[in-house]
């Protein structure tokens, strides 16, 4: 108890703004990097708090920048701060935090997209998958060319229990281009409702905490910023293996503003195509005349189920990939009109 009350009261020295940091290493922001600064604590303190109680707990902190954030985890009682940051620059001003938090913080010049997270932690804070989430997060403030890829890698590692996941379900709190925010969030016939909602949603609870207005960051992005927190979930929504699911979620929403038929049609080659369809759509029980926008993440799931049927009884089906046969046809025939067709109707969904 003492000791969890002396993590908690501890509060960083005085030390350089973020700003003044900004200066004496100078930090310029570079444009290509996307590289936006939070320079106002108390929002720093804000995305902080939305991980839940630090007190004591591990934390990875990727893209710290400046430290806006790493300020914000360490005075939060944070145990253990583990911050991966790609970019040279920001090391020193890093290693200024580090001293004035002793024992707390370690740094690794490294880029998270193959940092081995697994081996960033003590084994013993691991927990059971079934138990309460471990005493571990990974919070971020990332460019949004990161934030995105990154997340489809966690949400597979999520299923894999694997990377962070590895320690049981650590939980993430991330920033997100809003609309990306809108998109993880979103529920069944919601205007944001994709794919990246289904995959999510499956697996994850998923919070949008709020939004940041674009103007708080140094230099300004064009858009706003979604603050989002993902708890994995004790028993995914859907049994079947990741890669299965994004392959059904993905072909449903290949053509997001027509019937779900269509779309789930490109899971089955040419010659079974009507067929097969019929028969998922059938054991699923989902009408097929609904847009993939109003498919819930249980008709997702039935999908899954009866897409994972079929495979078992048609060897080689879940290898079929209908770019593949378009291709083929593009080859042998020339760019036909069917083939042209099928591309452009083509939608980003992710
Ligand atoms: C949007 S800035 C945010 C900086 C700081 N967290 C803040 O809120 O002010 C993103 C940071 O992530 C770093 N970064 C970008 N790609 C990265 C990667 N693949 N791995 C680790 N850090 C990365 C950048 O160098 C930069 O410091």
């Amino acid at each position: 108890m003492a000791a969890s009350k002396k993590i908690a009261s501890f509060r960083l020295p005085p030390l350089p703004t973020v700003g003044e940091i900004i200066k004496l290493y100078n930090l310029r922001a570079e444009r290509q990097l996307s590289q936006n600064f939070l320079l106002d604590l108390r929002l720093a303190d804000k995305i902080v708090r939305q991980a839940g109680n630090l007190c004591g707990a591990h934390v990875c902190e990727v893209g710290p920048g400046p430290g806006g954030l790493t300020r914000s985890v360490l005075n939060a009682g944070a145990a253990g701060l583990l911050a991966v940051e790609k970019d040279a620059r920001f090391i020193p001003g890093l290693q200024l935090l580090a001293e004035a938090a002793p024992g707390k913080m370690r740094i690794v010049q490294g880029d998270i997209l193959t940092y081995r997270m697994e081996r960033g932690f003590p084994k013993c804070i691991a927990r059971k998958w079934e138990d309460a989430p471990p005493d571990l997060h990974v919070i971020g403030n990332l460019p949004f060319s990161v934030s995105t890829p990154l997340i489809i890698r966690w949400l597979e590692e999520v299923s894999n229990r694997t990377g962070p996941f590895a320690f049981g379900r650590t939980r993430l709190t991330l920033t997100f281009q809003k609309e990306v925010a809108e998109r993880l969030t979103a529920g069944t016939g919601g205007k944001q409702r994709s794919r990246l909602s289904v995959m999510a949603q499956y697996l994850c609870n998923v919070r949008d905490c709020f939004t940041i207005p674009g103007r708080a960051f140094i230099p300004k992005p064009k858009v706003d910023v979604g603050v989002v927190h993902f708890t994995p979930l004790v028993q995914p929504h859907i049994q079947q293996p990741f890669r299965l699911v994004e392959k059904v979620v993905r072909s449903a929403f290949q053509f997001r503003r027509k019937y779900c038929r269509r779309g789930l049609e490109m899971l089955f080659p040419e010659t079974r195509r009507l067929e097969l369809t019929e028969q998922m759509l059938r054991v699923a029980d989902v009408d097929p005349t609904l847009r993939p926008t109003q498919l819930s993440v249980s008709k997702f799931g039935a999908l899954a189920d009866a897409y994972s049927e079929l495979c078992a009884r048609n060897p080689g089906l879940f290898r079929y990939d209908f770019r593949e046969e378009l291709r083929r046809k593009r080859r042998g025939q020339g760019s036909d009109s069917y083939g042209r067709d099928e591309m452009d109707d083509e939608e980003e969904c992710c």
